[in-house]
């Protein structure tokens, strides 16, 4: 049997249901296909479990920097874990439909794969990475289908790596005890904060990282956060590169050998986390069906429709991708930021949502809210480790390799009045990029406590094109460590 909906949405994360909710705000119909749960990996295996297992030990952080405040202890291992299943829900995500119903969205339960122009095909699926097969029964979109399948972790062709059945971050997320000791391959985001989060929960920590931590930051973040993870224990081995992995008992201790500058050595841990990076998850959602490489990343026009759809009528896109399957970006909050787009433009063109005209026309150079242009120079990236490291638009290096006129400037946060209140340790570092020909802020780097929340000032400041003679009015309260803003303004010369 067929059904006929306006919209189509093939995955139901946290970009997926943004999608399909600003589409059915623009009055269309719309139908989201979800394999496993609705909310995706955000809410069960990534950033709420993540974030719940990492805010104790913030916190506990806290408390021992503040005098007078006698040091907590070991954090009650069994009270975090509960509050991370009570965050997660244990994997009922019936909340999550009883909201789609409630705003008129239509969940289809099973595995989604594109099977033409405009056409899904559903089949009852097991698991999200699974082989999907059954019996099938199709959906057609009057207007428009929508592609946020997400991503999948990679494990890296290391010999014996796949055999040792190691940990990827949905296992570390969803542990349901703290082994002795664990192993973390890769220095990324999520290396960095499940080494984080392990050490606070007790754990003996090694991490392995290729090159520094956190690659994508700016190298003082990563350098800073390296600094805090081994005061805090954790055994950091910059520059090393996992040559063989051995478990000889399954779930006994897995050994890996490792190569770098200090020659070969061989590190042994009672669980091995793999977290170097993930892949858009398109190998099996029909993309050969209408002209695209499966398996690759869905690359998108800043309208979020998709480029190269085999018959594509120029002005009338039908297919679009938002979130990890784009490999453009790579977190929830980015990601929801394209749905908004998607959904927007989707609305605009076929329902009776806002100015097709304008979601047709190329945006150009503002910002319209038919074009993900964030993406580019704007986009905000955090990591929740201890200190918290949150950025926004390009590092100096990306400037410089982009040819902007760039002029740095960074301020020691503990030099802030506002952060020496809060203890004699705080340590922290806040770095502005300058366009030094429109004297306009385009990137912003802040380490340390709550640098997450801090994060959004610079944002705007980068997003508004705030002249600094314009920024020197906003006055920030004594004493918060916001007044690192008049610190960076007199440091540029103010
Ligand atoms: C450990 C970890 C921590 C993270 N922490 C943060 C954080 O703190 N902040 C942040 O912003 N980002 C964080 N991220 C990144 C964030 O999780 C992702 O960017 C986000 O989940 C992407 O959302 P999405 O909807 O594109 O994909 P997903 O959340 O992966 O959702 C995709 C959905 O599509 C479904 N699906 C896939 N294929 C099919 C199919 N063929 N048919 C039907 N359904 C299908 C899946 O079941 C899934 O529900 C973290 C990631 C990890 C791994
Ligand atoms: N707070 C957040 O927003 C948050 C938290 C966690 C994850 N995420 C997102 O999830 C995605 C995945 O994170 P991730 O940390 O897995 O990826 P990543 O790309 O951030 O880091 C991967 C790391 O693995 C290393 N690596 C790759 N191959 C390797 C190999 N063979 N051996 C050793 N090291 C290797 C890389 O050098 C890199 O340091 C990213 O898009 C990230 O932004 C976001």
């Amino acid at each position: 049997m067929e059904q006929t909906y306006d919209v189509i949405v093939i995955g139901a994360g946290p970009v997926g249901e943004n999608a399909a909710d600003r589409a059915a705000r623009g009055g269309l119909s719309v139908a989201v296909v979800e394999a496993e749960l609705v909310g995706g990996e955000c809410s069960y295996w990534a950033c709420i479990p993540s974030k719940t297992l990492l805010h104790p030990g913030a916190a506990r952080q806290v408390a021992r920097d503040a005098a007078g405040v006698a040091d907590p202890g070991p954090l009650d291992v069994s009270a975090v874990l509960a509050r991370r299943d009570e965050m997660t829900g244990e994997g009922d995500d019936s909340g999550q439909e009883d909201w789609l119903a409630s705003v008129g969205i239509t969940l289809v339960r099973g595995h989604g794969r594109l099977v033409g122009e405009r056409l899904v095909e559903v089949v009852p699926a097991t698991g999200v990475d699974d082989d999907a097969e059954g019996e099938t029964h199709r959906l057609a979109a009057r207007c428009a289908v929508v592609v946020s399948t997400g991503s999948a972790p990679v494990v890296p062709d290391v010999p014996g790596l796949a055999a040792a059945n190691p940990w990827t971050s949905r296992e570390a997320t969803a542990a349901e005890a703290v082994p002795e000791s664990l192993v973390v391959l890769g220095g990324g985001v999520v290396g960095v904060e499940m080494a984080t989060a392990y050490a606070d929960l007790g754990a003996r920590v090694t991490l392995l990282a290729r090159e520094g931590l956190l690659e994508g930051a700016e190298p003082f973040a990563g350098e800073m956060v390296a600094d805090a993870l081994r005061a805090a224990g954790v055994d950091v081995r910059l520059g090393v590169e996992a040559q063989r992995v051995e478990r000889p008992a399954p779930g006994g201790p897995v050994t890996v050998t490792v190569a770098g500058d200090d020659g070969p050595g061989t590190v042994t841990g009672a669980e091995l986390l793999v977290a170097t990076g993930r892949r858009p998850r398109t190998g099996d959602v029909g993309l050969d069906s209408v002209g695209l490489e499966p398996g690759t990343p869905l690359t998108i026009e800043d309208s979020t429709a998709v480029q190269g759809v085999a018959g594509d009528v120029v002005g009338h896109p039908w297919l679009f991708a938002c979130g990890d399957v784009t490999g453009r970006v790579g977190t929830t909050h980015q990601g929801k930021y394209q749905a908004r787009v998607a959904g927007d433009v989707i609305a605009a063109l076929y329902g009776s949502g806002g100015d097709g005209e304008a979601a047709a026309a190329s945006p150009g150079t503002g910002w319209s809210r038919y074009a993900a242009r964030a993406d580019h120079g704007a986009r905000t990236h955090v990591v929740f480790a201890h200190p918290e490291v949150a950025w926004v638009g390009p590092t100096e290096a990306e400037a410089t390799r982009a040819g902007l006129p760039v002029r740095t400037v960074s301020v020691d946060l503990g030099g802030v009045a506002g952060a020496a209140v809060t203890s004699p340790h705080y340590g922290g570092r806040v770095q502005v990029l300058v366009d030094s020909e429109r004297e306009v802020i385009v990137g912003a780097t802040v380490v340390g406590p709550d640098a997450a929340e801090m994060l959004h000032a610079a944002t705007i400041a980068v997003v508004a094109e705030v002249p600094l003679g314009t920024l020197w009015h906003a006055v920030p309260a004594f004493p918060t460590v916001s007044e690192m803003w008049l610190r960076l303004l007199e440091a540029y010369g103010l």
